[in-house]
């Protein structure tokens, strides 16, 4: 069977080419072409530029498929932003109906160069410097750009020579678009300037690309080394390292937590308040969510627990069957279930388990050679920090069994076998909408 190969195609000059070369040389390759086409629904334009694809994909015997867009920008969402990513979101879906795991886009040289320009005035560093790249791997899909060094003179000249029917973009004369701007004013006036502008540019971009790379596995190192075993950040191994990586640091495990980028005024201030903060200081991060420090290591912490407010009083029953991640949406957060047999309760002695609220009066015995006193004693013997005190208590059978931050009671460790396998648990809250969300994380 041959390889299926999807073509993103617009209807414009460059998709147009891609989508005629592609299928040149798709017999000598092997391969079957498919074409991918999404009607944005925002021009009027729009019928016009389906229909043409629609002609073509007909006359060059293409499968074409077709997806709307249904959504509006929210106020405030920048519509190139908005249009975007929505429009990737379609184009996956097409692929998935062309049943193809290759994308083409035709973005050339000139497109890098914009976006190098576009990314630098926006005070990116080497992650948006590096502006797109040439394949990447996302939802399954590999979305290539085949001819990203491909100066636009080269495809304008194939389009002329192979007579190819395009459909001109009246927005590329909207100046309030600040690729439109770019486009029209300063890439004209560079050129004029700096005749290989164009070139360097785009060479920028993949150097930057690539210093990104390195940066990326450097700092995934450096995070190694600072991070506890709960995923804290420490501070002593954090303060050894220089400026620069401290930054890097900070800044990817802000990320890895929050699940999305942290304003830059929030890292500076993190940068100078935190290695002399007050024992427990508290930083607001976004909404819901505060980052934490705690003798010396910092933490994401939801921010009913960050300001010492009870979370909400849910008693939520579970089933626990088997090891695994159970989302426990009552309590906001996920139990993780691992087979344990040095540390772990029977799997048995979960039946009709669940999580409730500290009502004040528990009793925790955290070894076997210590009595069971307060929770809250037992709490500050572990030095559990005071917002990491609220989270849901695992009870079965009116028996404690574990408490986030303290782990299994000593009491409930120490229940005869019944011949299934011990599981212990660790307690994740979650970050609604971002990857700190994720069960399968
Ligand atoms: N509506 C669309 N449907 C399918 N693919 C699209 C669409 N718009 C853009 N693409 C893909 O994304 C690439 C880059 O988009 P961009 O908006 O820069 O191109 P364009 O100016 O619309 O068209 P072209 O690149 O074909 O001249 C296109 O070359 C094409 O591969």
């Amino acid at each position: 069977m041959p390889h299926r190969v999807a073509v993103a195609v617009s209807g414009g000059r460059d998709s147009v080419a891609l989508l005629h070369a592609t299928r040149q040389a798709s017999a000598a390759l092997g391969l079957e072409v498919h074409a991918l086409h999404v009607h944005h629904g925002l021009q009027r334009a729009a019928d016009a530029w389906q229909a043409h694809v629609g002609l073509l994909c007909e006359e060059w015997q293409i499968s074409l498929h077709v997806g709307r867009l249904s959504g509006r920008p929210q106020p405030g969402d920048s519509i190139e932003a908005w249009a975007r990513r929505e429009r990737y979101a379609a184009l996956a879906a097409l692929a998935g109906q062309a049943r193809a795991s290759l994308v083409l886009l035709a973005h050339h040289r000139r497109d890098q160069a914009e976006t190098f320009l576009l990314q630098a005035l926006r005070g990116a560093g080497p992650a948006g410097l590096a502006s797109m790249p040439r394949s990447a791997v996302r939802g399954g899909i590999t979305w290539a750009r085949p001819w990203l060094a491909m100066p636009r003179e080269a495809i304008e000249a194939y389009v002329e020579q192979h007579g190819l029917p395009y459909v001109e973009d009246d927005s590329n004369g909207d100046l309030r678009f600040a690729r439109n701007r770019l486009r029209l004013g300063v890439m004209p006036a560079l050129a004029g300037a700096f005749p290989a502008a164009e070139a360097a540019l785009a060479a920028s971009a993949a150097r930057s690309a690539q210093a990104d790379a390195a940066l990326r596995e450097w700092t995934a190192m450096d995070l190694a080394t600072c991070a506890g075993a709960g995923g804290e950040l420490c501070v002593e191994p954090w303060l050894a390292l220089s400026e620069a990586r401290r930054a890097m640091v900070l800044r990817g495990w802000v990320r890895a937590q929050l699940g999305q980028g942290a304003p830059q005024r929030l890292l500076d201030r993190l940068t100078t308040e935190w290695p002399s903060a007050a024992a427990s200081a508290r930083w607001p991060a976004v909404p819901g969510w505060s980052l934490c420090s705690y003798r010396g290591s910092l933490r994401a912490v939801p921010e009913a627990h960050a300001g010492g407010r009870p979370p909400p009083p849910a008693v939520a029953p579970l089933s626990i069957t088997c090891a695994g991640s159970v989302d426990v949406p009552a309590w906001g957060g996920v139990l993780q279930v691992f087979k344990s047999e040095a540390r772990g309760v029977p799997l048995g002695s979960l039946h009709g388990c669940e999580l409730r609220p500290r009502h004040g009066g528990e009793q925790f015995q955290l070894e076997a050679s210590r009595p069971a006193r307060s929770l809250k004693k037992a709490f500050q013997a572990a030095g559990v920090p005071e917002w990491a005190r609220g989270g849901p208590l695992l009870w079965s059978g009116g028996r404690l069994l574990f408490v986030p931050g303290l782990g299994v009671d000593a009491r409930a460790l120490a229940l005869p076998p019944d011949g299934t396998p011990r599981v212990s648990f660790e307690w994740s809250p979650s970050l609604a909408g971002t990857s700190k969300g994720s069960a399968g994380r």
